[in-house]
């Protein structure tokens, strides 16, 4: 008997923003990047990335931020798109769709969510069963971030944030972001960590026992005292404001404060759900950020979902 294998017309793929639970940033390497050593966690805003066949390349935005990405070719999920089928030796053009629920250029990852949703949708609507290495590699040619929302939890990245590597953790964690109206580059960040420690002799990255010990235990209180970012300062220097929203989470409650990545989203973890909703209230009305999202974390990584949230 012989089995007909038909493909998909259209795949869906929703993948997670990241929290760097702790960021440490070693010296400039002579490629331009730094060397990282990082702790992310994948937090519970999705994006999700629809693919099906099309005349030409297009980019159709929808959701919360869709105003924000660029509609062509210089999307980041053309870019994975078009890898993919340079890998595959696939001469076809994409509409791929694009919910976008993750905060733009704020430190949250959400580009490279949406270019580790695209990978695996491609692969899948174009049948050619790349393993997970394979992914991951096509991901790290296309960002240092793009390779750990391909499998999410909460993982420890090495190298210049890519090489990810188990951690062990317990529990589930609630979050509070607070959203700027304008994002921060995350070459103008590392750039001004540069001209920050300028005369300071940078040592190499270490995550500290003390941050693996509290998610060892899946302890809120010891993690919120442990979350450290070398970006922070960096990015107070670039929005003096955030030092000010950072206090104001903290002085209503938040177990601990952060700068998500390279900013400038705030990353605040709260004790429970409903002190998550008693800081969103309070930090509404301090009216110091432009959106409030609430999450939990750890979540999965990438995945293919029946259909897309939103109609098409
Ligand atoms: C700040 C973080 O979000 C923390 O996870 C990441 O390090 C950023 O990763 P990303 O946005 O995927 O960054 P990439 O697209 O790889 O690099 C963009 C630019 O950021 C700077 N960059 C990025 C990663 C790294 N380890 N060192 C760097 O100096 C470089 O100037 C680089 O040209
Ligand atoms: N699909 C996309 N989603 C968001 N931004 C995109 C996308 N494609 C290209 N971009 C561009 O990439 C820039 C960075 O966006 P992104 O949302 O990934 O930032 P980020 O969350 O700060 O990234 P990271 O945390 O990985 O440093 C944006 O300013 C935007 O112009």
């Amino acid at each position: 008997m012989t089995t007909v294998s038909t493909l998909p017309e259209v795949v869906t793929v929703r993948a997670p923003a990241k929290v760097n639970l702790e960021l440490r940033v070693g010296p400039r390497r002579a490629d331009g990047y730094h060397g990282l050593a990082t702790v992310f966690q994948a937090v519970s805003l999705h994006d999700e990335v629809s693919v099906s066949r099309s005349d030409e390349w297009q980019v159709v935005a929808a959701g919360h931020y869709a105003d924000l990405i660029p509609s062509g070719t210089d999307n980041i999920a053309v870019r994975a798109a078009q890898l993919v089928a340079e890998r595959g030796g696939i001469d076809e053009a994409l509409t791929i769709r694009i919910d976008k629920d993750i905060p733009v250029a704020g430190g949250m990852a959400g580009g490279s969510a949406d270019a580790a949703a695209t990978l695996l949708a491609c692969d899948q609507l174009w049948g050619l069963a790349l393993d997970r290495d394979e992914l991951s590699e096509l991901a790290a040619e296309l960002g240092s971030d793009v390779p750990f929302p391909l499998l999410g939890g909460n993982l420890m990245g090495s190298g210049r944030g890519e090489q990810l590597t188990p951690v062990l953790a317990r529990g589930s964690f609630n979050w509070v972001f607070a959203v700027s109206g304008t994002g921060l580059s995350t070459p103008e960040v590392y750039a001004e960590i540069d001209r920050l420690r300028a005369d300071a002799d940078v040592p190499e990255p270490r995550v500290s026992a003390r941050l693996m010990a509290a998610l060892r235990r899946g302890d809120a209180e010891a993690l919120g005292s442990a979350l450290a970012n070398d970006l922070q300062d960096a990015a107070f220097s670039l929005r003096p404001e955030l030092r000010e929203l950072c206090e104001a989470g903290v002085d209503f409650g938040a177990l601990g404060a952060i700068v998500s990545g390279s900013g400038p989203t705030v990353a605040f973890l709260t004790a429970s759900h409903e002190a998550a909703l008693d800081l969103s209230v309070s930090l509404s009305a301090a009216a110091l950020c432009r959106d409030i999202r609430r999450a939990k974390g750890p979540v999965h990584g990438a995945h293919v979902v029946p259909a897309p949230r939103t109609p098409v």
